[in-house]
């Protein structure tokens, strides 16, 4: 061991210097879990004055989420496994939390603690922030759609930042419509869609394209043209943007309504950074929306299309099996269609189909899906109602819906259509077996002089070709 009698004529004092010098603090705690030692550097790790400290439980400034396994840690140094690595986070006085990392040994003889206490706030907040953005960029390639991404991305933000009233809000270019598809609040509903010269906090951000943070200690006043928000009665509001290719396409914002959660400008650095990954995983993902949505719909009428109609009827007729429920296809051509197209052109024959298509979708429930196979073809799944007479009575009610005349571009034109009923499990056992009944029933429909319904005159008897 070193003489210190050599480096100093007082070896104490030179010791009291080093360690008032250190960057790291040493703190010694007794067997009770008392502070009886903390060195000067406590002041700018913990923010206290080291006699502050000195008398009053350890335990008491960890941060409440750590105490319990900080406690664990103790039990092990006193039972003798000193620990070099051991992490935990500290309240410091201002209220915020410092992380630390632990050297701390038993000394036998003293019965006490000795540690030394290193601030790794800065390292652990590079690395949190690294790995929120693994996280975002993995949640964009796993996430299944866009709410399951918002969710995942308020589940990473909370790890860096106090989130528990969060908010995603997109805006449509399109329609100037600022949307809220994900908002988690403590007083509020999620509120609904508003136009973007709303006078909202929110907007305010889509519109500068900047950051918001209002802090009610800070008196500062609200931006002129925001008039009100649903913001305005949280304590603090921090919004960020999120900046698209081509612009803001939405928000994040997170919001207190209790003192002991407060935003910074450190808080607002954290909540930007994420908020450019979160913006091009939401953009990743409204592309492959869009492109599924593509895929499934016919463009004319943005009904789903054949493909979409038979996996949905396949998968319904899966749980009508499973529950002995029934279910019913209609089947729908509009009659002598051609001579819309013929006498007046296909741009109205066009507007024909979609005003039918807005028709029928009135006409059904929620749980039923209307689509278009092609051309004046149209199938409709009724899943909800399951009654006998209530597809027939659904059909019937789509037929003279049909009939009524539709304006179009100044023409009054009148349509007629023939609709085939098919129901499971009595016409049919699979999809191919009841789209085919309710086919040849439209095609009976239409023989016999069409605007009419016709019920599928084959029923399965057998009862094993039913179960097939
Ligand atoms: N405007 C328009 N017409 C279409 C579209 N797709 C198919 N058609 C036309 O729709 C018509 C459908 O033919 P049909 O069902 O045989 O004609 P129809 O006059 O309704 O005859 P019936 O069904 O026997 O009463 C054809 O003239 C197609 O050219 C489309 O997207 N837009």
């Amino acid at each position: 061991m070193t003489d210190l009698s050599k480096l100093a004529p007082n070896g104490q004092e030179f010791l009291s210097e080093v360690i008032e010098r250190m960057v790291d603090a040493i703190c010694v705690v007794d067997l009770d879990g008392r502070f009886i030692f903390v060195s000067a550097a406590a002041r700018r790790i913990f923010g206290y004055e080291p006699e502050e400290m000195t008398g009053r439980q350890m335990i008491d400034f960890v941060c409440p989420e750590d105490r319990e396994r900080t406690l664990a840690a103790a039990r092990d140094v006193i039972a003798g496994q000193s620990q070099a690595h051991f992490e935990n986070r500290y309240v410091r006085k201002d209220g915020t939390l410092v992380h630390i990392m632990w050297s701390a040994q038993w000394w036998e003889s003293g019965t006490m603690r000795v540690g030394v206490a290193r601030d790794v706030t800065e390292r652990k907040r590079a690395e949190s922030m690294q790995a929120a953005l693994y996280a975002v960029s993995e949640a964009a390639h796993t996430a299944a759609d866009l709410s399951d991404l918002f969710a995942r991305a308020h589940e990473i933000i909370a790890g860096l930042l106090p989130a528990s009233n969060f908010f995603v809000a997109l805006y449509d270019r399109r329609s100037g419509l600022l949307s809220f598809p994900y908002y988690v609040d403590a007083y509020h509903a999620p509120p609904a869609p508003r136009a973007l010269d709303s006078g909202t906090l929110s907007s305010e951000v889509i519109r500068t394209g900047k950051r918001l943070l209002l802090r009610s200690d800070a008196q500062a006043p609200l931006p002129t043209r925001v008039k009100v928000d649903m913001g305005t009665n949280s304590l603090d509001w921090l919004g960020v943007p999120l900046d698209g290719q081509g612009g803001p396409i939405g928000v994040l914002a997170v919001q207190s309504y209790t003192g002991d959660v407060r935003y910074t400008e450190q808080d607002a650095d954290l909540l930007q950074f994420v908020s450019v990954q979160v913006a091009s995983a939401i953009e990743r993902k409204q592309m492959e929306e869009r492109l599924r949505h593509i895929a499934w719909h016919d463009p004319l009428t943005d009904l789903p299309n054949r493909s979409l109609l038979h996996g949905h009827l396949q998968s319904s007729l899966v749980h009508a099996r499973r529950e002995g429920r029934h279910l019913s296809v209609l089947y729908l051509d509009l009659d002598t269609f051609k001579q819309v197209n013929d006498m007046l052109g296909h741009g109205i024959g066009d507007l024909l189909l979609q005003e039918a298509a807005l028709r029928m979708k009135k006409c059904v429930g929620s749980a039923d899906m209307v689509g278009r196979i092609g051309g004046d073809e149209f199938l409709i799944l009724l899943d909800g109602d399951t009654s006998a007479t209530g597809a027939v009575d659904t059909a019937e009610l789509i037929r003279s819906i049909l009939n009524q005349p539709f304006q179009l571009e100044g023409h009054r034109v009148r349509v007629s259509s023939s609709i085939g009923v098919a129901r499971y499990p009595e016409h049919g056992a699979d999809y191919k077996q009841l789209i085919r009944c309710a086919d040849d029933a439209m095609y009976t429909a239409k023989k016999t002089g069409g605007n009419r319904v016709c019920v599928c005159a084959n029923a399965l008897h057998d009862t094993a070709q039913r179960a097939a």
